[in-house]
């Protein structure tokens, strides 16, 4: 190719590129954006974001510093997506308490689809989402926790903590984990098989890691694991499916149950699909949550032994108070519990499990002086809530009576660990049952010593990276 013509081809290609790289860097908006950096094309800020930090239970140093620098809302870009992120109290419930499909309707990146399902109750709108979740809540909603779910809960607690206190030592993140999936895979899906029940729960052994990683789908990543491990539940669920379709008979009592018979109804919007990826949803949704919450409320308490000191006497007081030492504890007395309650709501203010929430604008939307473009996605920074300090005085400190007199109904401005609005955690209840049966139980009946671990950091997820080793006794013994 003569001289000229490849010279001209160069200066065309850098021009073509050096455009694109300002493109990147100053998207185009009809209004103001907000201040911030989209980092370098595609690849944006996304390796700071996934940098693991070892923690307090302050915000993760990503949005700490950014939001120090450019203030409460600032644009960035993660995995090659245009973001908006708020960290601001007031954006974030307006945010997330309006009406979806107005002006923002419920989003998650491509790669959290991939992974809970093009199916899933993360991609479902309108009226088949309230449809589907109003299975959920007939399921794992007060009546049923009450009158089905609340008996399995005590005895699973019982026995698990009875167990592990023969045990030598135990890694209490791992021990809660076995502990709650095999308690919610046996009143989802029937499943209750020692050995398949450890085979399914393994499958998810790299979720949380992949969930919330850069979604590089090839051998050795953790993304990859985690769309592997959804492969085999998902191919073990299929096969469950088509086993029960083909018993005619209630065999279980289960979700499962339920659902074969939803499918049956005529104009039922549910099909063998969504089902399917609910139930896959719900595996992990009710497993990685709880059983991190209560490993990290286990830390504070081992931390803050003046706390730990309140919440047992409470709890050797509803046993004192019973007729029958023996008695095994009741609804009534679950809902009695106010400091324990208490204990729960600050450890889930500062667990901050989940890092944000994602929603997508519609149109081009004012918020605060700036415009936040059509089709940017926008994540709502909900640990930036539970740590302002111009709501929650000394906001890193564990202390349960500053919910004294707090009740809490569903998400607030200032208390969002379970969201808010219409796509409020359904399982929100179910979790707080279980971690109250499991702290009654411990503290009465059980003292424990950390013998290793115990470590936190953010990836940006909460994680316990050396574990948390525990020994477990007997308080008689
Ligand atoms: C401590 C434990 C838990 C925490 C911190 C938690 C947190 C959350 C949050 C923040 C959301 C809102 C997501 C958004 O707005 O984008 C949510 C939704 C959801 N959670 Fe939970 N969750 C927990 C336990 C559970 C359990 C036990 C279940 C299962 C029964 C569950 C099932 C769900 C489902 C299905 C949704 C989606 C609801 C919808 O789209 O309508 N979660 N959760």
């Amino acid at each position: 190719m003569p001289v000229p013509i490849s010279l001209c081809i160069g200066t065309l290609i850098f021009i073509y590129i050096t455009h694109w790289v300002y493109r990147w860097r100053n998207p185009k908006c009809s209004g103001k954006l907000p201040p911030g950096s989209m980092g370098f094309p595609l690849y944006g800020e996304t390796h700071r974001f996934f940098t693991p930090t070892p923690t307090t239970c302050d915000l993760p140093p990503f949005i700490k510093e950014r939001k120090e620098r450019y203030g409460p809302v600032f644009k960035t870009s993660l995995v090659g997506q245009f973001l908006i992120v708020s960290t601001d109290p007031e954006v974030n419930h307006t945010i997330m308490t309006q009406q979806e499909g107005q002006s923002f309707e419920f989003w998650y990146p491509d790669s959290c689809r991939k992974i809970f399902g093009e199916q899933s109750l993360l991609v479902l709108h309108g009226h088949v989402h309230k449809y589907v979740r109003s299975m959920v809540v007939h399921h794992f909603g007060p009546n049923s926790l009450k009158q089905k779910l609340f008996p399995y809960i005590l005895e699973g607690v019982q026995r698990n903590l009875s167990s592990w206190a023969s045990q030598d030592s135990i890694e209490l993140n791992e021990a809660l984990k076995n502990m709650i999936f095999a308690l919610t895979a046996k009143k989802l899906i029937g499943y209750d098989q020692i050995k398949p029940t450890e085979n399914l729960r393994k499958c998810f052994d790299a979720f949380m890691e992949g969930l919330i990683s850069f979604p590089l789908d090839v051998p050795g990543t953790a993304y990859h694991r985690c769309l592997q491990g959804r492969k085999q539940v998902m191919k073990i669920l299929k096969d469950m499916l088509q086993e029960r379709q083909k018993t005619p008979k209630r065999c279980q009592d289960d979700f499962f149950d339920y659902v074969l018979d939803e499918l049956k109804t005529e104009g039922t919007a549910l099909t063998k699909e969504i089902a399917l990826d609910l139930m896959f949803l719900l595996l992990f949704a009710s497993f990685e949550t709880t059983s991190i919450e209560t490993t990290f409320a286990i830390k504070l308490l081992t931390d803050n032994p003046a706390v730990l000191k309140e919440l047992t006497e409470e709890n050797e007081a509803i046993i004192r108070s019973r007729r029958n030492v023996d008695a095994q504890l009741t609804w009534e007395e679950y809902k009695s519990m106010k400091f324990t309650i208490q204990v729960i709501n600050e450890s889930l203010r500062l667990a901050n499990i989940v890092p944000g929430v994602f929603r997508k604008a519609l149109k081009d939307i004012q918020i605060k002086g700036y415009t936040i473009p059509a089709g940017w996605g926008v994540m709502i920074c909900i640990p930036s809530v539970h740590t302002n300090p111009a709501k929650y005085k000394d906001h890193l400190k564990f202390n349960p009576h500053r919910w004294d007199g707090v009740e809490l109904n569903g998400g607030t401005k200032d208390f969002m660990a379970f969201g808010a609005g219409q796509r409020f955690c359904v399982g929100s209840d179910f979790a707080r049952v279980q971690m109250a049966v499991f702290l009654h139980h411990l503290v009465t009946k059980y003292r424990w010593k950390v013998i290793k671990g115990g470590d936190i950091a953010r990836v940006p997820a909460l994680t316990f990276p050396n574990g948390i080793h525990v020994k477990i006794s007997e308080k008689n013994t």
